[in-house]
């Protein structure tokens, strides 16, 4: 509790008591409570049976709440699910963090309390922005500036990039790794091996190393990951580390990337710790169902660590026992952000970006392909005036011929991945995905990698055991595995020693897996977003993929968004599936809050139309 709101109630509470003193007063002479008269008795029992009442209510509510959240789809669970059964999870918080949280962190967004040139009126385009004691110095390059205004344009349009920036600042999008400055981290592997910035990189990168806070959104598999990565290592990079006492044994990071998924943060930890390693920096990985000791190990032999990529859970058990303070975060990420903020994860995300320095003080990036209307206030909650780029048709919803969006997001599946729905008998389904293996691994494609989907962690057991007795090389993911279970299960299937994955959505969101060629739904995910994401394993990286959904009448509510994908990506919609209907309902979710999206059914497809 802040000390404001503690000061707060101890005053109501005067206020109660001067209240009943007065009424005692009026009313009875003075003396002690065994004098009172009987109705004022009676009034205080009625009130405590009436706050027993109350207290035996909630407490059932949330022991149904919990009872009927461990029955629920394993989408809700991922993360550090497993974690959560095992290990307990103080919610105290270090002595150290817990300064840093009465912070302005979880107040609502308030313009007057922004610092100088963050105000919404200051454009920010000479960088030069104080963060946490980070300088972000990025300059346009004169190559930059050479080109010419008519290029840019048309490498937005193109590109269909659009910024929404409240201060008004311009930067250019990097079109060539020579248009940034030069720096030791863009000479080296990957950056040398890829050709060109990717449009997320191309236009979130400026805003990024000028110390702006940004909300990315761009399709699955359009390298997002680098595109925090690079400026997370170059500020560190050029910041001095702040110094601790010598027997002080907390691990400081000064940059924080949180993931759903466990998977999904060992592979951005792969991803970053390579690049952080060319500027002598570290980064630790820290996550649930792995030894503890292990990680704490790691933390000490790197005397600490500039980054942490971590999941929620694991995290918020580093930060309680004191092992590790976010105090010194300059850069603080949350990538598959609509996930973190959904209800799933708000509170350890308010937690976490709470044991941050305040918003003003620190760098806060948001990426996702999928960006729900029911998580983007809170996002903003968290950061100083973001600039949102996305990327793809989407963008210019209700913006300007320029490309300039207004900031909303429709919500978009990658172009290049080929989407079939078939509409079968829910008994049929294990048949039919016999069948649809069989027809895609045949010939030369018998070692094509294949990631099955199912909804439920039983369900993807049966699935994965029928598999095998067909004589199908299977494996599996989900969250009735141990973590080193589904390691090796995606190890296997990377490799493509095993060429069929069978998944829960742990699997659905950001996992980089190459030549994933088809993506099969046995059943549909919980909400549309979550079908893009899946999807979304295949057509990464500018490569084509596939993907089949078998379709029952027991999805049907998912109708409507779902004819809404597949006319925004110009794929054909079976009349089986239009059948169902084309509404598309809002959902709220006693526990996970309204996860759905708000579609416009008014909207035709770009570049197709459906008679
Ligand atoms: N500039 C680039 N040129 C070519 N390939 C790139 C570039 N940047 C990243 N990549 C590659 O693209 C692939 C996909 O990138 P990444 O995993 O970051 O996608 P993503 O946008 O985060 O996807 P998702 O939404 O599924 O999380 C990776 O293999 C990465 O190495």
């Amino acid at each position: 509790m802040s000390a404001g709101k503690k000061h707060a109630r101890s005053e109501g509470e005067e206020q109660t008591a001067r209240l009943t003193k007065k009424t005692k007063t009026d009313e009875i002479p003075d003396g002690p409570n065994d004098t009172e008269p009987s109705s004022l008795k009676a009034e205080k029992k009625k009130k405590k049976d009436k706050k027993d009442k109350k207290d035996k209510k909630e407490k059932k509510d949330k022991k149904q709440k919990k009872e009927k959240s461990e029955e629920e789809p394993e989408e809700q669970q991922n993360g550090d699910s497993a974690e959560a059964e095992s290990e307990p999870k103080p919610e105290k918080k270090s002595k150290k963090d817990k300064k840093k949280s009465k912070s302005s962190e979880e107040s609502t967004p308030n313009p007057t309390d922004q610092n100088g040139v963050f105000n919404g009126t200051t454009p920010a385009a000479n960088g030069a922005a104080q963060r946490n004691g980070a300088a972000y110095s990025y300059q346009q390059t004169s190559t930059l500036d050479a080109v010419s205004e008519a290029e840019v344009q048309e490498f937005l349009k193109k590109q269909e990039i659009a910024v929404f920036d409240p201060s008004g600042s311009k930067y250019r999008p990097v079109m060539q790794f020579s248009h940034l400055p030069t720096s030791t981290l863009l000479s080296k592997k990957p950056f040398a091996s890829f050709s060109a910035p990717t449009p997320i990189q191309a236009a979130s990168w400026p805003f990024a190393l000028a110390g702006r806070d940004v909300i990315g959104i761009a399709e699955t598999g359009s390298g997002k990951t680098m595109a925090f990565s690079l400026p997370c290592i170059e500020s560190l990079a050029s910041s001095p580390k702040p110094t601790h006492e010598k027997y002080d044994r907390t691990a400081y990071a000064r940059a924080v990337v949180v993931s759903p998924t466990r998977e999904l943060a060992m592979q951005t930890h792969a991803a970053m710790s390579s690049l952080a390693a060319l500027v002598g920096l570290s980064a630790v990985c820290l996550y649930g169902g792995a030894s503890k000791d292990d990680q704490r190990a790691l933390l000490r032999k790197n005397n600490g660590a500039d980054i942490i990529v971590a999941t929620p859970g694991r995290l918020k058990d580093f930060l309680s026992e004191g092992a590790v303070s976010l105090s010194d975060v300059m850069f603080a990420v949350l990538d598959e952000a609509d996930r973190m903020l959904d209800k799933g994860f708000e509170d350890d995300i308010k937690l976490i970006l709470g044991s941050c320095p305040p918003r003003e003080k620190r760098l806060t990036l948001m990426f996702t392909a999928t960006w729900p209307v029911s998580v983007q206030g809170l996002a903003e909650g968290f950061m100083i005036d973001p600039v949102k780029v996305t990327i793809g048709n989407r963008t210019r919803a209700g913006g300007d011929e320029n490309g300039v969006g207004n900031g909303s997001v429709e919500l978009q599946a990658n172009l290049r991945i080929e989407q079939k729905v078939e509409v079968v008998d829910p008994r049929g389904k294990e048949q039919r995905l016999l069948e649809l293996l069989r027809e895609a691994q045949k010939g030369s494609a018998k070692n094509d990698r294949i990631l099955v989907f199912c909804l439920y962690k039983k369900e993807a057991v049966r699935v994965e055991q029928n598999l095998e007795r067909r004589g199908i090389r299977v494996a599996s993911i989900h969250g009735d595995l141990r973590q080193d279970q589904r390691t090796r299960s995606l190890e296997a299937f990377k490799a493509g020693t095993t060429t069929v994955l069978v998944a829960t959505d742990v699997a659905a969101r950001g996992l980089d897996i190459p030549e994933v060629k088809l993506v099969i739904n046995v059943t549909f995910p919980l909400t549309i977003e979550d079908y893009v994401h899946r999807i979304g394993r295949t057509g990464r990286a500018g490569k084509k993929g596939k993907a089949i959904t078998l379709f029952t009448e027991h999805d049907k509510s998912h109708s409507g968004s779902l004819v809404n994908i597949l006319k925004g990506a110009n794929q054909p919609v079976p009349e089986e599936l239009l059948k169902f209907g084309t509404t598309v309902k809002k959902k709220a979710h006693d526990s996970y809050g309204a996860f759905f999206k708000d579609v416009d059914m008014s909207k035709k497809a770009t570049k197709i139309t459906f008679d």
